[in-house]
């Protein structure tokens, strides 16, 4: 792929379907969960990225049968009833947040065990203390490097009990606490120190736990905290567990029809979507759009020669998707803010920096707060915008290419570093590219 990557805008309004693959935070805890359980699961429509590999590689290091096949886009995994078979490893976790939080918690059940676990220079400035310093107080034994990884896990079990948690950095902790809480001695009950964290998150998690067999008894969930019983085992599901569609994938697909105008169909979406991010859909229906659900699809129109309106108010809740709106900002009709958005700047990179030098770089008036990002739209100027290593960078930056801004139809905005969307969604510029084709063909 051509580095930096020059996006060639779409000169018809696009028209054609997109599949979304599967979602990466949904694989990667059917994968935890699947291992946990009592038997084998045969987890259908999974996502195949870098981040969803880091997960199978772990578990393949730590012992467990893990065979995925990416044609079918199947993992079937054989879980071992909450024990893990590998007692030492040095597992690397590269830039995957999930990974990286799920397995800590996940690494604490083992009988015995002595663990590393460290991942990219990025990953050792992302936050994960609170998470150690939570585990620690129900029983485990974590040493972190100056509050970060590298990490030393030394397991015998864990315990449980009652225990505090600041979540407020990353929901993963509590998503990560969550899913290891029915295999510790005494269930695990959390007090939530800071009520402010991406709630939907916990509810994916929650409701994933049901739907592998953890009675709903078992569970209670409250402003205050949460709490799941002991001896609540997943159930295998040998017949298969299938995967919903990346909700925060579609985001991009929400946003180019407004930036490009016309109708694209998504599949693999669903208005009931166990993740939260499918609530970026009626973020563009407030810029203008159109959006019909179906049973797992949904179709985008945004009328031809309409401006889409500005957006303004938190992104808190599905802050992955603040990226895909600020890239198509420069094209509303005023000043767009984004707001609750300050824990992005501890993510794959800093997200509001990152996106505020990119849209300077167009042209664009940009004012960044430690937890807000707004923009004001300007003439769009030519340039090649720097990723971080962010696929949600590149991706966002991807969809504003699609507009014609010389309209001429060349290339004006260049991607660095485009292949970086691997983390999540390997194949997205070629699909961007066979999209702006299709469209080309039913013009014709
Ligand atoms: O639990 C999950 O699957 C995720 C939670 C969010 O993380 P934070 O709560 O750390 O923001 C999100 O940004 C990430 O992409 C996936
Ligand atoms: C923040 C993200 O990922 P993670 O935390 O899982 O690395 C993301 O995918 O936008």
């Amino acid at each position: 792929m051509q580095d930096p990557y020059p996006v060639t805008p779409f000169t018809t309004p696009v028209r054609g379907s997109v599949t979304v693959p599967g979602s990466k935070s949904i694989t990667n805890r059917a994968l935890i969960i699947a291992a946990l359980a009592d038997g084998e699961t045969l987890l259908q429509n999974c996502l195949f990225s870098e981040d969803t590999e880091i997960m199978v590689n772990a578990l393949q290091d730590l012992g467990f049968d893990v065979q995925p096949d990416p044609a079918a886009k199947t993992i079937r995994v054989v879980g071992l009833s909450g024990q893990i078979p590998n007692k030492q490893a040095e597992l690397f976790v590269g830039n995957s947040g999930t990974s990286a939080r799920f397995l800590t918690a996940f690494l604490c059940l083992s009988k015995g065990g002595d663990y590393t676990l460290d991942g990219v220079p990025q990953m050792r400035k992302r936050p994960i203390a609170d998470l150690a310093e939570t585990l620690n107080q129900l029983g485990a034994n974590i040493e972190t490097t100056d509050g970060f990884a590298p990490l030393r896990i030394r397991s015998n079990g864990l315990a449980g009990g009652r225990a505090s948690i600041d979540a407020s950095s990353s929901s993963q902790f509590v998503s990560a606490l969550v899913m290891a809480a029915p295999y510790a001695s005494k269930g695990i009950e959390i007090v939530m120190e800071d009520t402010s964290v991406r709630r939907s998150y916990i509810d994916m998690t929650l409701a994933m736990l049901k739907q592998f067999g953890v009675p709903k008894s078992a569970l209670a969930a409250s402003e205050e905290g949460y709490s799941i019983k002991h001896h609540t085992p997943y159930q295998a599901k040998p017949d298969g567990y299938l995967v919903e569609g990346d909700a925060s994938a579609a985001s991009y697909f929400f946003a180019l029809p407004v930036a490009v105008t016309g109708e694209l169909e998504i599949h693999g979406v669903t208005k009931e979507s166990l993740q939260g991010d499918i609530a970026f859909a009626g973020r563009m229906e407030e810029a203008g759009a159109y959006v019909v659900w179906n049973e797992t699809s949904a179709t985008v129109h945004y009328e031809p020669g309409a401006q889409p309106e500005s957006l303004e108010g938190s992104f808190y809740p599905y802050s992955d998707t603040f990226l895909t709106a600020a890239a198509v900002a420069p094209l509303f009709n005023g000043t767009t803010t984004i707001e609750e958005i300050g824990h992005t700047r501890h993510q794959e990179c800093d997200r509001i920096a990152a996106m505020a030098d990119g849209l300077q770089l167009l042209g664009q008036e940009v004012k960044e707060t430690e937890g807000s990002l707004s923009i004001t739209p300007r003439p769009l100027q030519p340039g090649t915008v720097a990723t971080y290593h962010d696929h949600r960078v590149a991706m966002s930056f991807g969809i504003l290419g699609c507009y014609d801004a010389l309209g001429n139809g060349q290339p004006w905005l260049q991607v660095e570093d485009p292949t970086c969307c691997k983390k999540t969604f390997p194949d997205f510029f070629q699909v961007l590219e066979k999209l702006r084709q299709d469209s080309i063909n039913s013009a014709q």
